[in-house]
C-alpha cells in the first residue's frame, strides 16, 4: 500500500500534469478509433439480473488547449463495472478522475470533446430517469431542512404517483436507516453560520437522496473528500453494503483512502496524466505498482513504465477479455423508465419545501421586512402629515420615488438565499429529479405570502404616517405597485442568476441594472428631457420604475388639489395639471394599466428565466455532440438540436 499511497501524493501532482500537457495534441487523433459522441447502453446484465455492467473501450476526452488545438484529459482507458461491484477510480489530483467519471455519467463539459465507447450489455440507450445517479463531491442542500425533510421532500419529489404518500415515507426512512442517519434524521442540514450535520454526516445525505430512486448504477465523485478517516471509512462501508445487497454497480472516484477503506473497493482503475496505470482487482494493486515503481526515476519516468508495464501485462489482457465477453452476451435492454412523480406533485412539494426554507432563512425575507419597516419609520417620520401645499408636491413625488426606486431595489437582499436555491435546484435537474417549469412555479407561489406581507406592513406604516391620499382603494394600488415591483425585482435576480456564475457578481450586476433603469425611469430627469438614444429610446420603455413612478404618481395626485405658489393666480392646482405639467406623465392611459403592464412583466421575467435554463440545457449537449461529431453527424445535430441522443 506505501508505494500506492507515495503514488497518489499531491507532491506528484505538478509533474503529473506536466507530462499531460507534454502529450502532442495531434497525435492523439489517429489513435482513435472514431471521432464520435459516446452512447450509454443500459440492460440486464450477464447473470440476468437487472443490474448494470458498464463498458468503456479507448475512450478518450480532448479540451482546447487555446491555441487552437486540443489537450487529452484522457487517453484511450478501456475499462468495466459490474453489478454487486465497487470500482474505485485512483490517482494523484488533476490525472482525470472525475473527467472518467463525468464521461460514464454523461455529464462532460461542454467544450470537451469525446471519443471512444461506453456500453452496456450491447444496447445502444441512453441512460434513462432512475437507472442511475450521481453525487457529486460537494453537498448542496438546503441547509434548512432537516435529515427527514431533506430526504422526505425528495422521495416525493422523485418516486412515482403510483407509489402512496405512506409508501414514499417508508422508502426514505429505510433509505435514512441504510445509510446510518437515522439518530440524527431530526437534525438540521445546517450550513453557513448555522452548524449542523458534520461533514461526513452531509455526505450521507446527499448519497441518501440520490439512491431513492434505487438507481442500478451510482456513480460517486469523491465520496470521502473533506473527511477524517474514519468518517471517510463510515460512508464507504455504507456504500459498500448497498452494493452487495442490492447489486448496484458502483463507481467512486477516490482520494489517498486508508487500507481499510481501500479493502472495501472490488476493482481499482489506477489514472495517472489520463492513462492507465493499473486496472483490476484491489488485491492484485499492490504488488504490480510495486513492480512497476523500483529504482530511482523521476516520477514522469516511472509513469511511462507503468503504463507500458500495464499494457503489457496478462491484467491487460484480461480487461480487453472481460470488456468484450460483457459486450458479447448482450443483454435485454432496460425499458424506459418514466416514472417521475407527476408534475403537479412536484409543483406542490417544491411550493411547500421553498415555503418552509424562505421561514426559516431569515436572510430571504424576514432580515428584509425589518430593514423595511425601519425604512418605512423613516420615510414616514421626515415626510409626517405631508398636508396640501405646493412644496408638498416636490415633496409627494421624492417619497413616491424612493419607494418605487430604493425599497424595492432591496430586494436584491434576498439574492444570496436565492442562489442558494438555484445551486440545489442546479443539481437536482441534472440529477433528472424535476425540471425548471416546476422549480419556478414552486419558487413564486412560495413567495407569494412573504412579499405580500413585506409590501403590506412596511407599506402601511410609510402610506399613513406620511398621510398620502385617503381612500382604501389608493392604498390597495400603493401596496400593489409595491408587491408587484418587489416581485418583479426578484425575477430580475433569477435572469441574472442564470446568466452570472456567483452571487457577489450576480448582486452588482443586478444592482448595475436597477441603477440604469431609475436614471432612465423619467423621474430624476423628466421624460421629456431624457437623451434621445439610449435613455429616451428604448430604456424609458422597458425600464419598470417608468410604469412604477407613472402608476404611483397618478395613484397619489389624481383627485387631489394643492395650495399654488402663483401670486394673484390660481389659489389651487389640481393633481392632474401636476401630473402633466410637472411629472410629464402619459395620461392617456390609467393607473391599472401601468399595474397590468408591471404584472405582465413578472410574468416575462420568469418567463425568461426558464427559456434561458432551457435553452443551456439543450445547447450544451448539443455543442458537445456537435464537437465530438463527424461533418455528416454534425450536419444532422444542426438540423435537429433537441436531440442529442444521435449515436455515432
Ligand atoms: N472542461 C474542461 N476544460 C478544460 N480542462 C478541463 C476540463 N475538465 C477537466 N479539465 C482538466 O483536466 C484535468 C483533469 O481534471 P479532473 O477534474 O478530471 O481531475 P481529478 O483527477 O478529478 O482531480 P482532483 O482529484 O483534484 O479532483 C485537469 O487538469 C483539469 O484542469
Amino acid at each position: 500500500m506505501a508505494s500506492l499511497h507515495n503514488f497518489n501524493s499531491a507532491s506528484t501532482h505538478t509533474n503529473l500534469e506536466k507530462s499531460s500537457l507534454e502529450v502532442e495534441p495531434n497525435s492523439i487523433m489517429p489513435r482513435c478509433r472514431d471521432v464520435h459522441a459516446v452512447t450509454i447502453e443500459c440492460g440486464l446484465n450477464n447473470d440476468g439480473d437487472a443490474g448494470i455492467s458498464l463498458t468503456w473501450e479507448d475512450l478518450w476526452v480532448t479540451v482546447p488547449d487555446g491555441k487552437g488545438s486540443s489537450r487529452p484529459i484522457i487517453q484511450g482507458l478501456t475499462g468495466y463495472a459490474r453489478p454487486g461491484q465497487l470500482l474505485a477510480i485512483m490517482g494523484p489530483s488533476g490525472c482525470g478522475k472525475s473527467t472518467l467519471l463525468d464521461t460514464l455519467a454523461g455529464r462532460l463539459g461542454a467544450n470537451t470533446r469525446q471519443a471512444g465507447d461506453i456500453l452496456i450489455n450491447g444496447h445502444k440507450q441512453k441512460l434513462a430517469y432512475g437507472t442511475s445517479a450521481y453525487v457529486t463531491q460537494d453537498d448542496t442542500l438546503l441547509t434548512t431542512l432537516t435529515v427527514r425533510e431533506a430526504v422526505y421532500y425528495s422521495a416525493q419529489l422523485q418516486l412515482p404517483n403510483s407509489m402512496s404518500k405512506s409508501e414514499k415515507k417508508e422508502r426514505a426512512d429505510m433509505t435514512i436507516r441504510e445509510m446510518g442517519l437515522q439518530d440524527s434524521e431530526n437534525t438540521r442540514i445546517g450550513g453557513w453560520g448555522a452548524k449542523g450535520l458534520s461533514g461526513g454526516q452531509k455526505r450521507r445525505v446527499s448519497i441518501c437522496i440520490e439512491i431513492l430512486k434505487r438507481p442500478k448504477l451510482l456513480f460517486l465523485d469523491e465520496p470521502t473528500s473533506g473527511l477524517d478517516s474514519a468518517a471517510s471509512y463510515y460512508v464507504m462501508s455504507r456504500i459498500a453494503r448497498l452494493d452487495q445487497r442490492q447489486g448496484r454497480t458502483i463507481i467512486a472516484s477516490i482520494h489517498q483512502p486508508s487500507s481499510e477503506v481501500f479493502e472495501l473497493f472490488h476493482n481499482l482503475c489506477l489514472l495517472s496524466s489520463g492513462r492507465t496505470v493499473y486496472f483490476g482487482p484491489t488485491s492484485a494493486a499492490n504488488e504490480d505498482i510495486e513492480e512497476g515503481s523500483t529504482g530511482k526515476k523521476s516520477t514522469e519516468e516511472v509513469i511511462s513504465i507503468l503504463v507500458k508495464s500495464y499494457k503489457s501485462s496478462d491484467g491487460y489482457q484480461q480487461v480487453q477479455r472481460q470488456v468484450s465477453e460483457i459486450c458479447k452476451r448482450e443483454g435485454r435492454a432496460l425499458e424506459k423508465s418514466r416514472s417521475h412523480a407527476s408534475f403537479l406533485t412536484q409543483c406542490l412539494v417544491l411550493t411547500k419545501r421553498s415555503f418552509v426554507n424562505m421561514y426559516r432563512d431569515l436572510g430571504y425575507y424576514w432580515l428584509r421586512l425589518a430593514i423595511y419597516v425601519a425604512l418605512a419609520l423613516g420615510l414616514g417620520t421626515i415626510y409626517y402629515d405631508i398636508g396640501f401645499s405646493y412644496s408638498s408636491i416636490q415633496a409627494r413625488g421624492a417619497m413616491l420615488a424612493f419607494v418605487a426606486s430604493f425599497l424595492t431595489f432591496m430586494t436584491i437582499g434576498g439574492f444570496p438565499s436565492f442562489v442558494e436555491d438555484m445551486k440545489v435546484f442546479e443539481r437536482e435537474r441534472l440529477n433528472g429529479h424535476y425540471g425548471p417549469s416546476a422549480f419556478v412555479i414552486g419558487n413564486t407561489l412560495s413567495s407569494l405570502p412573504y412579499s405580500f406581507l413585506i409590501s403590506l406592513i412596511p407599506g402601511a406604516i410609510a402610506y399613513y404616517l406620511t398621510g398620502l391620499q385617503k381612500g382604501c382603494e389608493h392604498f390597495i394600488y400603493f401596496a400593489a405597485m409595491l408587491f408587484t415591483c418587489m416581485m418583479l425585482v426578484e425575477s430580475l435576480m433569477m435572469i441574472v442568476a442564470s446568466i452570472v456564475p456567483n452571487f457577489l457578481m450576480g448582486i452588482i450586476t443586478g444592482a448595475g441594472i436597477q441603477g440604469l433603469m431609475i436614471l432612465g425611469g423619467g423621474f430624476f430627469r423628466l421624460p421629456d428631457d431624457l437623451p434621445k438614444p439610449f435613455w429616451r429610446y428604448p430604456l424609458f420603455y422597458i425600464a419598470f420604475h417608468r410604469y412604477a413612478y407613472q402608476g404611483m404618481f397618478k395613484n397619489e395626485f389624481e383627485g387631489l388639489r394643492f395650495a399654488s405658489n402663483q401670486v394673484g393666480g390660481h389659489k389651487t392646482i389640481n393633481g392632474e395639471d401636476v401630473l402633466r405639467n410637472m411629472w410629464e406623465v402619459d395620461m392617456d392611459y390609467s393607473k391599472w394599466v401601468d399595474l397590468a403592464i408591471l404584472l405582465s412583466m413578472v410574468v416575462l421575467y420568469r418567463l425568461m428565466f426558464l427559456v434561458i435554463i432551457k435553452t443551456v440545457e439543450n445547447v450544451k449537449p448539443a455543442i458537445r455532440a456537435l464537437m465530438s461529431a463527424n461533418p455528416k453527424q454534425a450536419a444532422q445535430i444542426m438540423m435537429n438540436p433537441s436531440d442529442t441522443s444521435i449515436h455515432m
